[in-house]
């Protein structure tokens, strides 16, 4: 259908965003970056079929991610492979603000810190819709997931936006048919399986990150 054309890559599908995470672990466990960035553009598309007032948070989510794209398309690309090479390459050519905003306020390690804090929200609200009931406010969910992980790293202006726009996320059973796995049993044991993937890349790049000092870059 003509009037429905690029809707077709702006659906989003749980299995994709899975897919992804399930590629970004190599053999010896480094995180590949294009597959990291690859599930942040699913999600992305997830946030945006929900509305407008998530633009904000979705816009920002891009341009970390085209941030990190331009590394990864630079002439240094062959650096941004693996977080873990990113890492190194940064921090042996000084290219990471590690005190204060300096000459790299857009390093890759700072802005990919960003998008951590953010997979452990997910990983949180994940869990909580998995074990959700019918009559759960997703609303609730996800503001509980967000003020035990981003919310403390936002200042106050961002809490509150982020607060008004959660009040108007789509209830469990929408929310759960965006996510185009199927009928809700089928969607929780999704949830199960991507669950321990997003933990294990969430929690490799929280320990690089520890062991390099980098969890407070700003
Ligand atoms: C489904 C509901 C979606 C709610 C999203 C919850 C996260 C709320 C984040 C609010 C961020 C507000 C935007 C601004 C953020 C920045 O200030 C802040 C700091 O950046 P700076 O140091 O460069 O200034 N940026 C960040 O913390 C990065 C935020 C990235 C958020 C990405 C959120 C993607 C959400 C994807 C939803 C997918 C749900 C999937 C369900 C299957």
């Amino acid at each position: 259908m003509q009037t429905m054309a690029g809707s077709e890559d702006q659906k989003f599908s749980l299995q994709e965003v899975l897919d992804t995470f399930k590629l970004c672990l190599s053999e010896n466990k480094e995180v590949y970056l294009e597959q990291y960035v690859a599930g942040w553009r699913g999600l992305v598309k997830f946030l945006n079929s929900l509305g407008s007032v998530f633009g904000f948070i979705s816009k920002d989510a891009v341009g970390k991610i085209q941030i990190l794209v331009s590394y990864m398309k630079g002439e240094n690309a062959s650096h941004y492979a693996t977080v873990q090479s990113m890492v190194k390459y940064e921090l042996d050519n000084n290219l990471v603000d590690v005190n204060k905003k300096g000459s790299h306020p857009e390093s890759g390690c700072r802005t990919l810190l960003r998008l951590h804090r953010a997979l452990r929200w997910l990983e949180l609200f994940l869990d909580r819709l998995r074990t959700s009931t019918e009559d759960s406010k997703t609303s609730a969910l996800c503001a509980e997931a967000y003020n035990e992980s981003l919310a403390q790293h936002h200042p106050w202006m961002i809490r509150k936006a982020a607060g008004m726009a959660f009040l108007v996320l789509p209830g469990r059973q929408t929310f759960f048919e965006v996510m185009n796995v199927g009928p809700p049993e089928q969607v929780v044991a999704k949830l199960g399986e991507a669950l321990p993937l997003i933990s294990e890349v969430y929690q490799i790049t929280e320990d690089l990150y520890a062991q390099h000092n980098l969890l407070d870059l700003p």
